[in-house]
């Protein structure tokens, strides 16, 4: 089976400069809300991502695999392996461009198996922006910044109003305000 990915971006693409406030390399990122997923840390079966902003306009995230999160024994599930993916994307796109945005379409290539007990560091960037449409990708590598990639993934985000998230979900349209509009 052919591994050559299609064109990437599939589109012409400008390459914006991440935005003046985003953050400085080597600030540690919380999560963007304590119930998400990928990234809250009041969740008790979720990933708890845990991120850093990088050198380069790169966004680097944590993933440390548990028994929670196997599919066969003794491996990583390949959804929440996915999952992980989406929200190192989406934070490595909210964080450098700090615009609401959500995930469209999501490709991911499984290069290695991911045992429990390893962690998975995953380091996104943003590809280039098209209108709305934000491309962004990410390598994920076994147990050390420079290990083997064990997965690779791209992602297309569109970029949303704030009011994608209190029209379709429950977030607080109290929550609008200059200075915050970012993904709630
Ligand atoms: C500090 C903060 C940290 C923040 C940290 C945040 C981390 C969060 C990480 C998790 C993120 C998620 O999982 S988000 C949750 C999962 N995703 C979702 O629920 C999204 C559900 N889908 C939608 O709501 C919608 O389909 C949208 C918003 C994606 C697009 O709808 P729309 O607004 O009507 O716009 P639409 O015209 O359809 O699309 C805009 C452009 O994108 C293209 N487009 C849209 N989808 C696709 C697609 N799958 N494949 C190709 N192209 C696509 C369209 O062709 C169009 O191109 P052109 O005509 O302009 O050329």
């Amino acid at each position: 089976m052919s591994r050559v990915p299609p064109k990437w971006p599939p589109v012409e693409v400008e390459h914006p400069a991440p935005h003046p406030d985003a953050p400085e390399q080597g600030t540690k990122l919380g999560p963007h809300y304590a119930h998400c997923f990928g990234c809250g840390d009041e969740t008790e079966g979720g990933l708890h991502l845990q991120t850093e902003c990088g050198h380069d306009a790169t966004i680097i995230a944590q993933f440390h695999v548990t028994d929670a999160h196997q599919g066969a024994p003794g491996l990583a599930h390949g959804g929440l392996l996915a999952c992980a993916f989406d929200e190192a994307l989406g934070s490595t796109v909210g964080q450098l461009l700090r615009k609401p945005a959500v995930t469209g379409k999501l490709e991911t290539d499984f290069l290695r198996p991911v045992p429990v007990g390893s962690t998975l560091h995953i380091a996104g960037k943003l590809d280039g922006v098209a209108g709305r449409k934000v491309y962004a990708s990410a390598d994920g590598r076994l147990d050390a910044p420079d290990g083997p990639i064990a997965l690779r993934a791209r992602a297309l985000f569109v970029i949303v109003d704030f009011s994608h998230f209190t029209e379709h979900g429950t977030a607080d349209p109290r929550d609008v305000h200059p200075d915050r509009d970012i993904n709630p």
